[in-house]
C-alpha cells in the first residue's frame, strides 16, 4: 500500500488537496492548489473576484471534477467522487442561493432533510409515526439556528436572513464533520451578519468549517486560518492578522481597484 494513501496519515488534516487544478476550455480557474484544512478549524477562503474560490469550493464538494491533482478527506482519496458520496462521507455544504419549498413549514423542511439521511430517503408517503421520530430532532436543529418560534410557518414567509439560517439547519441535519459555507452572509444586513457569525461560532463545535467569505469583519471574527487566492493560486495563508498585513494581499485587493 502506498503509505501516502493511508487513512489518518496526516492526523490533523481533514481536507488536503495537492496540485488541484480546474480548467474551463483552456482557462485555468484553479491552478495547482495545495490546501490543508485542519480538523476543528474555521478556515476561510478569500480573494478578489474571480480568484477561484467558488470553483475550489465546487471541487471540494464534488460538484466539479478536477482537471488535475488530488483531494483527500481525512486521508481518503476522494478525487472525482460524486457530490452524494462526498456528502455521505460527512461533508455538507450550504448554497449561496436559497433553494427552499415556499409552502413547506420549517419543521417539515428539517424533517425531510433528516429523513433523507436514512434509508427511507425522500419518500412522499410516510406514516405519522415515522415522521414523529424526526420531529424532536428537527425541533432541536431549528432551536440551534434560532428559528424555534417559526417552526410552523411556511418557508416562503421568512425574511432573507432567516432563510439562510434555515439552510444551515438543513446542512446540519446531515450532522456533517465538515461544513462548507458559501458566502453565508452575502446580501445580509448588519444585524443578520452578526447573528450568522454567532451562529457559526455555535455550530463549529465538533466540526470543521470551510467558508468562502467576502466580508472581512466576518473572516476576522470567525476564521482560525485564512487562505488568500489570486488568479487560481494560493497567494498566502495564515491567521487573519498575518494575511491582512501582507503587502501582497493588500496589492491583490487594491490592484483590482487601481486597474479600474
Ligand atoms: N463554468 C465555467 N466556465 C468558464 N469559466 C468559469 C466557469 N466557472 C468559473 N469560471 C471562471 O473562473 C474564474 C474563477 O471563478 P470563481 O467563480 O471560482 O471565482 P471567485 O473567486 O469565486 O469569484 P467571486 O468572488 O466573484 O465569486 C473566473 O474568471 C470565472 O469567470
Amino acid at each position: 500500500m502506498d503509505p501516502s494513501n493511508a487513512p489518518g496519515r496526516d492526523s490533523g488534516a481533514v481536507i488536503e488537496t495537492t496540485g488541484l487544478s480546474k480548467s474551463f476550455r483552456g482557462f485555468t480557474a484553479v491552478d495547482g492548489v495545495d490546501l490543508t484544512v485542519s480538523e476543528g478549524d474555521v478556515h476561510a477562503l478569500v480573494g478578489p473576484n474571480g480568484a477561484g474560490k467558488t470553483t475550489l469550493f465546487n471541487l471540494l464538494t464534488g460538484f466539479l471534477k478536477p482537471s488535475a491533482g488530488q483531494i483527500r478527506l481525512s486521508g481518503r482519496d476522494i478525487t472525482g467522487s460524486s457530490p452524494e458520496r462526498i456528502a455521505r462521507l460527512g461533508v455538507a455544504r450550504s448554497f449561496q442561493i436559497t433553494n427552499l419549498f415556499e409552502q413547506l413549514t420549517l419543521q417539515q423542511h428539517v424533517e425531510l432533510a433528516l429523513m433523507g439521511t436514512t434509508k427511507l430517503g425522500h419518500r412522499f408517503w410516510v406514516s405519522d409515526r415515522v415522521l414523529a421520530k424526526f420531529a424532536d430532532r428537527a425541533g432541536e436543529l431549528l432551536d440551534e439556528v434560532g428559528l424555534a418560534r417559526q417552526r410552523d410557518v411556511p418557508a416562503g414567509t421568512l425574511a432573507y436572513g432567516q432563510k439562510r439560517a434555515l439552510e444551515l439547519a438543513l446542512a446540519l441535519a446531515l450532522d456533517p464533520a465538515v461544513l462548507l459555507l458559501d458566502e453565508p452572509t452575502a446580501g445580509m444586513g448588519m444585524e443578520d451578519v452578526e447573528r450568522t457569525v454567532e451562529l457559526v461560532k455555535r455550530i463549529r463545535a465538533n466540526r470543521t468549517v470551510v467558508l468562502v467569505e467576502h466580508n472581512m469583519s466576518v473572516v476576522a471574527g470567525l476564521a482560525d486560518r485564512v487562505t488568500v487566492l489570486q488568479f487560481g493560486r494560493i497567494l498566502t495563508e495564515g491567521t487573519y492578522d498575518e494575511v491582512r498585513n501582507d503587502p501582497r494581499v493588500i496589492e491583490a485587493y487594491l490592484g483590482g481597484e487601481s486597474a479600474a
